[in-house]
């Protein structure tokens, strides 16, 4: 899935007392690439994705997630797009009560069977890994296969688009590998495309592009050939 960003702003609060998150952003991210976004704390990374996923809506500019503008989304169109784009975060947002394989069934609940649910399930925990995992709790798992198992959640959708903000955050080094790795690999099994906020270098570093902001705009933008990663 292609995506266009062309001039967006994105102001919060009322006018006068405006913070402007994003000061004008335009981005191009071709289909099935992996792009990473860094920069400090504030400088709009969270906001962008958000925008990307039609959480939130811009304040002016356009968001082209393939042939539709997400800015102009409302109501069933915007649940649709929703629907259609794999979010992880940095809280894995598990349900504590439910195995893995439920925690993946639970976005399908609406849509199938509890059979097909099941079997999903399955497929997708076996592609991150966790077949042997299946009826294991959250608090009976490391962070990395917790996280392994929301990756599979996200994926429930079969989505064109995987937004990840700060998905190794609570990870140590070596489980921030492997979820890179399963990220990278999941991505490319489906030709995804992927915009992924991190504040770690060597994360950044197993992107193909890495796209730096500062005050929410975009200052810098390179592929990791350049960086020597
Ligand atoms: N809902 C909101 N209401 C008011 N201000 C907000 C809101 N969301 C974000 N902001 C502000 O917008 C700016 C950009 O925030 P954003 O969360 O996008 O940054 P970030 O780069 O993702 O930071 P971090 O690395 O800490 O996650 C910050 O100044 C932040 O305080």
């Amino acid at each position: 899935m292609d995506l266009r960003l062309e001039h967006v702003t994105k102001s919060f609060g009322a006018q006068g007392s405006a913070v402007e998150a994003l000061r004008g952003v335009s981005l191009d991210v071709s289909s099935a690439a992996l792009v990473a976004l860094m920069g400090a704390s504030g400088s709009g990374k969270s906001t962008l994705l958000h925008l990307v996923g039609g959480l939130d809506s811009p304040t002016s500019g356009s968001i082209w997630v393939g042939e539709v503008d997400v800015a102009g989304l409302r109501g069933r169109r915007l649940v649709q797009h929703r629907r259609r784009v794999g979010f992880v975060f940095q809280a894995f947002n598990l349900i504590p009560g439910l195995t893995a394989e439920e925690n993946v069934g639970v976005p399908l609940i609406p849509y199938t069977s509890a059979s097909t649910a099941k079997a999903r399930s399955r497929e997708l925990l076996a592609e991150v890994g966790l077949s042997e995992r299946l009826d294991a709790l959250p608090g009976q798992l490391s962070g990395g296969q917790q996280q392994r198992v929301a990756i599979a959640r996200a994926l429930v959708a079969d989505p064109a688009l995987i937004l990840a903000d700060e998905p190794t955050g609570n990870l140590d080094s070596e489980n921030a590998d492997t979820v890179m790795e399963v990220i990278a690999t999941v991505a490319a099994a489906r030709g995804a495309t992927v915009l992924l906020a991190t504040h770690d270098p060597e994360v950044a570093g197993r992107c193909g592009r890495v796209v730096t902001m500062r005050d929410g705009r975009i200052v810098g933008d390179r592929s990791t050939d350049d960086v020597g990663a």
